[in-house]
């Protein structure tokens, strides 16, 4: 039953399962390919996405492989149901991680229930355990009913309700389910050394967790339309975020291909300041403010030390060490190689981050959290460094590696940054020094418009002087830099629409034009091509972004899940998934839409819309 070919399956046949300290993916085929423990950013004891089956896979359902699939979470949770409709008739697989307030972060507990819907279907479950991403096979004795795995650090401990065997290093069982059958599988994770394991109660279990994410979706207020879709979108982002820690994950994989078969493969598990701060408005506007609160403690003391060691990206407990190495015995997803874990751009320079972390302690006074006195400290100690380094080229928003530059999109957010250091100084009677933070707003805003800006293109460009675009500047106006209306802005988005776009979808850049220092090409990048329905709500095209709209939503997968980027030519999602930019991006266009997004909210902060005279040069 497990499949024989070793084929990965598309991207989207996946469904996301979590604690929130780590998760899990589902296949179409109640294959389990993916799974890192205790942590998402752990070691993964399931592989099989980036490899082949025998690194490590756990797949139930029906044995003799032939069936159609319908899928669902139970609503409102992140309880997966996977129904399998054979000749034999038809089996229920419902998937959970179990939310528990006293699980520690090391402890991590996968349930699977199956059930017989109608007829008797023969089933198989095939279990292959293969710790530090695929490449351990574990020791396996029986501690009486349980199968425990051992490998060094790492243990699994497997209960079911049906005899189980162990054949060629892998666990395996046949049974059969006739309608109203019920059988229950459990995997828990525990460091070796803890010696002492229960299994959970399955059915409390259950109830407990379905009980859980219940609750935490009635503490939002989002009540516009697309619920449906911006609830998954919302649950999903909860379950990128690190219940211990506070800090939310940018996706939960690695190396999942921006392109098919290509190089651009990166590990996403960790907490970029960037992603991170974007999830953060989608969470408190809707509602989520224990998650701002959270990741705020979280910034702090990863941020903690001198303002020059600030990173973009950190480890989810705050970790400054997550260098970038390959894994040469996974062959990749459909052969996209290398399959890397952590992530070089930790070591990068990006002034952007400054502006989004200003940001987003803005807007977090702005709803009432009010910060400790030593949160201000330490923002002012960041503006005085941004003070002596806005001014220099850095690697910039999307984390080229072909070379520093003069980003206008790195500008814009050291603006940005300086902006709300001036706002909330002044509305908070919090110490500046304001008037030079004013004068460095007001300089950089000038040097922007004056070299950001190319007449001949009427159109911003991607850096100072080139002639190339990149849709970093579709933010611009959502950040409140100039009006959306303001004719270099209405200049720069008819620019991204008559030249970076690819299927009616916004590509970041083009490669081959802005020296990446990678060699091949991407898909077009789904949060961009959501940046790009706003600035049209901003000018008024509404119909246009709903257009748009609806084209992006209609490609999520059949539980409403999206990666970073979608390939127009093969029609398929790809690069890491789920990604939380990407699905910020899309509770943010629907609240625009709607007329209440983050986009109105920050057009009330920009100055006056102008003709752009200054900006000619
Ligand atoms: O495409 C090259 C770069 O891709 C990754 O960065 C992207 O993902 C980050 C996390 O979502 C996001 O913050 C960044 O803006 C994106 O460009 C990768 O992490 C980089 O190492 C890589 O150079």
């Amino acid at each position: 039953m497990s499949d024989p070919k070793n084929e990965n399956l598309p991207i989207e046949d996946y469904a996301l399962i979590g604690n929130t300290i780590t998760g899990a993916l589902v296949g179409k085929n109640g294959s389990i390919d993916w799974f890192c423990a205790p942590r998402l950013d752990s070691a993964a004891c399931f592989a099989a996405l980036l490899g082949d089956r025998d690194n490590g896979h756990w797949q139930i359902a029906p044995a003799d492989g032939t069936w159609t699939v319908r899928r669902r979470y139970r609503d409102n949770t992140l309880i997966l149901e996977t129904e399998f409709e054979t000749s034999q008739g038809c089996a229920r697989l419902t998937d959970f991680m179990v939310m528990n307030g006293h699980d520690s972060e090391e402890h991590c507990r996968l349930v699977r229930i199956v059930e017989g819907v109608s007829g008797s279907i023969d089933m198989e479950m095939v279990l292959v355990i293969r710790f530090y991403y695929g490449s351990m096979v574990p020791w396996v004795r029986r501690v009486g009913d349980a199968r425990l795995a051992v490998a060094g650090p790492d243990s699994l401990h497997l209960t079911a309700t049906v005899p189980v065997y162990g054949h060629d290093q892998t666990t395996r069982a046949r049974f059969t389910l006739t309608a109203g059958q019920r059988e229950i599988f459990h995997l828990g994770y525990q460091p070796t050394h803890h010696t002492a394991y229960e299994p959970p109660e399955p059915l409390a279990a259950l109830a407990h967790t379905e009980a859980w994410w219940r609750t935490w979706v009635a503490q939002g207020h989002y009540e516009g339309p697309w619920r449906t879709i911006v609830m998954r979108s919302l649950i999903t982002l909860k379950a990128l975020t690190c219940r211990s820690t506070g800090a939310i994950a940018a996706a939960l994989t690695t190396s999942l291909p921006e392109q098919l078969g290509g190089t651009r493969n990166w590990d996403y598990r960790y907490c970029w300041l960037r992603d991170a701060t974007f999830t953060l408005w989608s969470l408190l506007t809707t509602g989520y403010t224990e998650e701002a609160v959270a990741w705020r403690e979280w910034l702090m003391r990863a941020v903690a030390g001198h303002p020059a060691d600030l990173q973009i990206v950190y480890g989810v407990a705050g970790e400054r060490w997550i260098g970038e190495r390959e894994i040469p015995w996974l062959r990749g997803y459909e052969g996209a190689s290398p399959v890397r874990i952590g992530n070089a751009a930790a070591d990068q320079f990006q002034i952007d981050v400054y502006g989004e972390l200003m940001d987003s302690l803005h807007l977090a006074r702005s709803v009432g959290l009010n910060p400790e006195a030593h949160v201000w400290d330490i923002q002012r100690a960041v503006m005085g460094f941004l003070e002596t380094h806005w001014h220099l080229p850095d690697d910039g928003i999307w984390e080229m590696r072909g070379g520093r530059r003069h980003f206008t999109h790195s500008k814009v957010m050291a603006w940005v940054a300086f902006d709300r250091a001036v706002k909330d100084a002044t509305r908070y009677g919090l110490e500046g020094p304001v008037e030079r933070w004013q004068e460095i707003r007001d300089t950089i805003h000038a040097d922007v418009c004056a070299h950001g800006f190319n007449v001949a293109k009427n159109s911003f460009t991607q850096y100072y002087g080139s002639e190339s675009l990149d849709a970093s500047l579709l933010m611009m106006a959502l950040v409140g830099f100039l009006p959306a209306t303001d004719a270099r802005i209405v200049g720069t988005v008819r620019a991204i629409e008559d030249e970076l776009m690819d299927d009616g979808l916004v590509l970041r850049y083009r490669p081959q034009e802005s020296n990446d220092g990678l060699p091949g090409t991407e898909g077009v990048f789904l949060p961009c091509s959501f940046w790009l329905v706003d600035n049209l709500v901003l000018q008024g095209r509404d119909s246009e972004a709903r257009q748009l709209f609806a084209r992006l939503v209609g490609l999520c997968n059949d539980v409403g899940l999206l990666s970073e980027e979608y390939d127009p030519a093969a029609r398929r999602l790809v690069g890491n998934f789920p990604q939380a930019f990407t699905h910020v991006a899309l509770v943010n266009s629907a609240r625009n839409l709607a007329g209440d997004g983050p986009a109105a909210h920050r057009a009330r902060n920009q100055p006056a819309a102008t003709g752009g005279a200054e900006a000619r040069r």
